[in-house]
């Protein structure tokens, strides 16, 4: 029986937005919508849910994380991330999604409509029009033609912001950790740091995440450096402004006027800085157009869909984010790199120190990482049973001291593809080696030094052995015994006499392989359910 996807809403969302999921017919969905609860109320309800859809109105902190048995995957219907506690998801293995594109037009637009708005007190002079007053003198605003603004963050809203305030024949400087010089020339805006920014600039708005090193980045210093009767905007995040040291800055007449849509704490009302009317403000409303919203919801409503049918995303938050064209390359390979990983896992007992993988061929032109994460799983698993997915694969091996190392070749030698999971323990060293080969699928087609043909999938007995005669015909007999039928058996020995292996596929699990082990020149034998 299919399982049902049970889906909260905890956030109003667009209706349109999520048509992806209303309309879904392989999958079987339940999705409620249940907005405004409170935190005591979602940790009540959360461990019923699949997936958890919001906004930024919902804080997922990590008491509501660790509530949650059953949650999958977490998907925010806009850019910021600062309302879900990413460590605590990652940890038990929830992936994040979110919708970063989606947005990003309203955005901007709201930024110039705030930057607008400030430069001509319009929300003053209309209340002062509600109170029936004809006040022409005191509404005196500033031109943006010709005045610098001065952009921190050049990321998808801050470079649209810009080409807006382009349109406005505004000179414009950027500061971003990754604005180039040949980025900023191809922009048409002149760039430096943040003191550069804040030395020259008329208008300052921020389009950063809030980070530790964004936090309170604009602080009595940088006001102390601005240009007098500077105007600031944010709508970005709260947190990025030092709100104190703002209304230090609009008292001293350094700051001319400020714009915020964003403020430390939210809902923001009643904040000492609103009663000043040097102060414009929106409440968060920068992502809030019929537009935007039904874009954001489209896309995470889709990641949903694509996570819960292939396993893969478009915009992972807390995992490795490949482009579709990429995923659509690597896809083939999860499963073959999952079960190299557990069949490798097999082979020792000893505790891993490293992991080593090696692509060769084509796959290596490829940003694998998603590939790595999904066989790092399969290794993990063995000792980490469901506990471990592709989410927390790198996070679980960190935290057990191993070391994940990608190696890439796309130098294809006997196969056009292949992936060779190695694993290094202080005492000995495993391989196993895989392909995907056209029309046969994949195969396992070395372990350690020997080389073989095996479909990996169903139950394996791997056997170490002396090479002599008659140890093929006793270990069929042993297993004829036992009532264990073999389906396929390969062979392999390094030299003749000498150390070898059989892999056998058969009917069923077999669970106590000890009749095996207990003979003369049977060295070991794992049993490997793939
Ligand atoms: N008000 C709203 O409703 C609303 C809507 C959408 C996005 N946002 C917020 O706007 C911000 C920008 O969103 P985006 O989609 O452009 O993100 P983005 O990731 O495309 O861009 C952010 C940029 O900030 C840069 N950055 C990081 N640290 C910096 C630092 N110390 N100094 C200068 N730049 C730094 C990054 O390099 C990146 O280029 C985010 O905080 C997002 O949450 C708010
Ligand atoms: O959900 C919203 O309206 C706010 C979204 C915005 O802050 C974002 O970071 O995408």
């Amino acid at each position: 029986m299919t399982k049902t996807i049970n889906i909260l809403i905890s956030d109003p969302l667009s209706e349109d937005g999520i048509y992806p999921l209303l309309e879904e017919k392989d999958l079987q969905l339940n999705i409620v919508s249940n907005t405004g609860l409170s935190p005591e109320e979602l940790k009540a309800i959360i461990n019923d849910f699949d997936v958890l859809l919001v906004r930024s109105q919902t804080k997922v902190t990590r008491e509501i994380i660790e509530a949650a048995t059953n949650l999958k995957l977490i998907g925010r219907a806009g850019v910021g991330v600062d309302n879900i506690d990413l460590d605590a998801a990652t940890e038990k293995g929830i992936i994040v999604v979110n919708a970063p594109d989606g947005n990003t037009n309203s955005a901007a637009e709201h930024t110039t409509a705030m930057i607008m708005a400030l430069a001509r007190h319009i929300p003053h002079a209309h209340m002062s029009l509600q109170e029936g007053r004809w006040d022409r003198k005191k509404f005196v605003g500033v031109e943006l033609k010709n005045k610098t603004i001065g952009v921190l963050g050049f990321g998808r809203i801050g470079q649209e912001v810009a080409h807006r305030a382009k349109g406005n024949r505004m000179n414009v400087i950027a500061y971003d950790p990754f604005l180039t010089a040949e980025k900023a020339e191809k922009a048409g805006v002149a760039y430096g740091s943040v003191e550069d920014v804040a030395k020259v600039a008329d208008f300052i708005t921020m389009h950063t995440p809030l980070l530790d090193s964004t936090h309170h980045m604009i602080n009595d210093d940088i006001f102390a450096i601005m240009k007098d009767g500077v105007r600031i905007v944010n709508c970005a995040r709260g947190g990025i402004i030092d709100e104190d040291a703002l209304f230090r800055a609009i008292e001293s007449g350094k700051v001319a006027g400020a714009a915020l849509d964003v403020m430390e704490e939210e809902p923001f009302v009643g904040n000492r800085l609103l009663d000043l009317p040097q102060i414009i403000a929106t409440p968060h409303l920068g992502a809030s157009t019929i537009e935007a919203q039904e874009s954001v919801a489209v896309d995470v409503s889709n990641d949903i869909l694509s996570y819960f049918k292939h396993g893969t995303v478009l915009n992972p938050v807390n995992m490795a984010s490949v482009s579709k064209d990429i995923i659509a390359k690597i896809e083939p390979f999860f499963d073959l790199g999952a079960k190299l990983g557990t069949f490798v896992s097999r082979l020792t007992d000893s505790a891993i120190n490293e992991i080593n993988i090696y692509y060769s061929g084509d796959l290596a032109n490829f940003d694998v990482r998603p590939l790595t994460n999904n066989t790092v799983k399969g290794i993990l698993t063995r000792n980490l049973g469901n506990n471990v997915n592709n989410v927390n694969a790198r996070y679980l091996a960190e935290r057990n001291d191993i070391k994940i190392n990608e190696h890439k070749s796309t130098r294809a030698k006997a196969f056009l593809n292949s992936i060779t999971v190695e694993l290094v323990t202080s005492t000995e060293t495993h391989k196993v080696k895989g392909t995907l080969l056209a029309g046969l699928g994949a195969r396992i087609v070395q372990v350690d030094d020997y080389v073989i043909d095996v479909n990996p999938q169903g139950h394996i007995l791997f056997i170490r052995h002396m090479d002599k005669p008659g140890a093929i015909g006793l270990v069929g007999t042993l297993l004829a015994d036992q009532n264990i039928n073999i389906a396929t058996m390969q062979v392999g020995r390094a030299i003749e006499g000498g150390d070898a292996i059989m892999v056998l596929a058969v009917d069923h699990s077999v669970e106590n392989v000890d009749f095996l082990k207990q003979q003369k020149n049977i060295f070991d034998v794992k049993s490997i359910d793939l």
